[in-house]
């Protein structure tokens, strides 16, 4: 197929230096909309003729010990462009030997080598060199993420590779203050406690956010001073091997950051279970969730943290002002292809702005800018692989099928790649599997609530509880339900804020422990009490 090349379609370069600190930080002004809507009105672009990225794949091989590597089998699997569904690369498919492998040097390098053993000073400042480089290489990495995932070429360089900047400065900046405390005991005792780190850390990742998931579990992981194997999702391999190479070019020590590409099944498996990781943290589906919580109980017992799926509720007040509430509800649910853990996917309305609320929602969806997410001024790009293509097409059908009120979108778009119509259902009915299945696309299903209670009710009605939103400006209305909702996170006015210093994380099936901010820092930490006998203390 013929390939456009980027810089005839990309009028300008994308400095990491515009980017904005977190997704969405505050809701648009009145005016937002219509001036979204007549910038991107003239595009579902054509998707038949890709354009040419303006990167080629470096790194296809494991890293490991500080050293790329092919796979002990030999054996590549190829990674797939999700506008063609063509290969990109073939990339070296990690499985038990090369786990151990990992695991090994990992683990030499926590017992022997000179990672914990550093002043955490000198930690923070290899993490802080790597930040730099990072950023250096914003549009190469920002270029291989859109390649593999589909996700808006001005997404990745504007938005996640600074944000995933920002994460390892605010780990590097917490590496040399972790510290224990001096507790008063009954006796003449002298006790103190030393936060050390674990271990050796297995992390596993999935394909929607590629880097900033490396960087919410390499940061604190790093920080702390552990040392650890990551595991990147099979269907986007090539970022963060990318990204580890630039870690040891900053100074870090050989074996302290290996990465493995391969399945879940095999690599992610061996990992869960492998008796010298000290602790693993994963990102994922819940079915996934409970398959690594189980092989951690089977094996050594490891620490597990969880960060699972969720069906957000995004819940529009009777006081809303309906343009307003429409663009939020609507960058809530279709950003990122619909790819969120966190997307706000089901949206209840008030009766008293229901109609009006319907209609506006249909139309901004029909104005969504689909197509090449190498093309500037796009806001939807293909969904990551034809598993979730034909996951999210057989829900869409199932929620026609189930009388929903299909408003907009409904199909694939185009006839290349993996694209979806942006879709809209409105009258969709609790028990309904649009309702609560975690779709994962751009699907946006409108509910309609009559009083506080009832939406509180059928909010928490599910079982996730990863987010919520909030749109009002009733305050009574904000506390009572962002204290009723049974949930991680409750952005008000606001969605997908992700500063580094909040933390992330579920309630219920959605997952356990936080991501981000101080909390993480709990994640890779062992607490130690100290106890020292005194003799003759002057005081206790
Ligand atoms: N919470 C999130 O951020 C998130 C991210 C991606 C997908 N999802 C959800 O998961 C659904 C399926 O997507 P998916 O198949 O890529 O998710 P998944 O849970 O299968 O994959 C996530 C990671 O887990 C690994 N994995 C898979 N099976 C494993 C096993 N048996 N042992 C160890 N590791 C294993 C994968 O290789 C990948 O690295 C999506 O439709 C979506 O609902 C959620």
């Amino acid at each position: 197929m013929a390939a456009k090349k980027i810089s005839t379609v990309l009028s300008r370069s994308f400095s990491s230096a515009a980017a904005p600190p977190c997704f969405f930080s505050r809701v648009r002004g009145g005016g937002g909309q219509s001036r979204l809507i007549s910038r991107y009105n003239t595009t579902l672009a054509a998707v038949e003729d890709p354009i040419t990225p303006p990167v080629s794949v470096k790194y296809n091989q494991l890293l490991i010990n500080g050293q790329f590597v092919d796979a002990a089998s030999g054996k590549t699997f190829p990674t797939l462009d999700p506008r063609t569904g063509e290969v990109i690369a073939h990339v070296a498919e990690g499985d038990v030997e090369d786990v151990n492998r990992a695991v090994s040097a990992a683990r030499k390098a926590f017992d022997e080598g000179p990672w914990p053993r550093m002043t955490a000073y000198e930690r923070s400042r290899i993490i802080w060199r790597f930040a730099d480089l990072l950023e250096k290489h914003t549009d190469e990495i920002a270029a291989l993420e859109t390649w593999d995932n589909g996700k808006p070429y001005e997404q990745s360089a504007k938005i996640e590779i600074p944000m995933t900047v920002r994460i390892f400065r605010y780990y590097a900046g917490w590496a040399d203050k972790i510290h224990g405390l001096t507790v008063p005991a009954d006796g003449p005792y002298h006790v103190q406690t030393l936060h050390e780190p674990i271990g050796v850390a297995g992390q596993i990742i999935p394909w929607n956010f590629p880097m900033l998931m490396f960087s919410w579990k390499v940061g604190p992981a790093l920080a702390c001073g552990n040392t650890v194997v990551i595991k990147t999702a099979e269907q986007t391999p090539l970022s963060a091997v990318y990204a580890a190479k630039l870690f040891h070019e900053a100074g870090l020590p050989d074996g302290v950051l290996n990465v493995v590409s391969g399945f879940g099944p095999t690599a992610g498996a061996a990992l869960a279970s492998h008796m010298d990781v000290d602790k693993l943290a994963f990102t994922g589906s819940t079915d996934t969730g409970k398959i690594v919580l189980e092989l951690a109980s089977k094996s050594n017992l490891k620490p597990v943290t969880l960060e699972l799926g969720g069906k957000s509720p995004f819940i529009v007040c009777e006081d809303a002002d309906v343009d307003q509430a429409v663009e939020l509800s609507h960058s809530a649910v279709f950003f990122n292809q619909g790819q969120c853990c966190c997307a706000g996917s089901r949206t209840f309305v008030h009766e008293r702005v229901y109609d009006e609320f319907v209609e506006k929602a249909k139309a901004r969806a029909n104005q969504r800018a689909v197509g090449d997410p190498f093309k500037e001024g796009i806001e939807q790009g293909p969904q990551v692989d034809s598993d979730q293509f034909e996951k999210i097409l057989r829900i869409i059908r199932s929620g026609v099928e189930s009388g929903a009120n299909l408003k907009a979108g409904g199909d694939r778009f185009g006839t290349t790649g993996y694209y979806i119509q942006p879709t809209v259902f409105s009258d969709v009915q609790d028990d309904m599997l649009i309702a609560k299945e975690e779709i994962f696309g751009p699907v946006q299903s409108i509910f309609k609530f009559k009083d506080l209670d009832e939406v509180i009710q059928r909010s928490n009605n599910s079982r996730y509880g990863l987010a919520a939103g909030i749109f009002t400006h009733n305050l009574d209305t904000a506390n009572t339900l962002s204290r009723a909702l049974k949930v991680g996170t409750v952005w008000i006015n606001c969605y997908d804020v992700f500063d580094a210093a909040i933390p992330f994380g579920g309630y219920k099936m959605s997952g356990n422990g936080r991501e981000k901010g101080i909390y993480s820092l709990n994640n890779y930490l062992q607490v130690k009490a100290v106890v020292t006998s005194l003799k003759n203390p002057a005081w206790l």
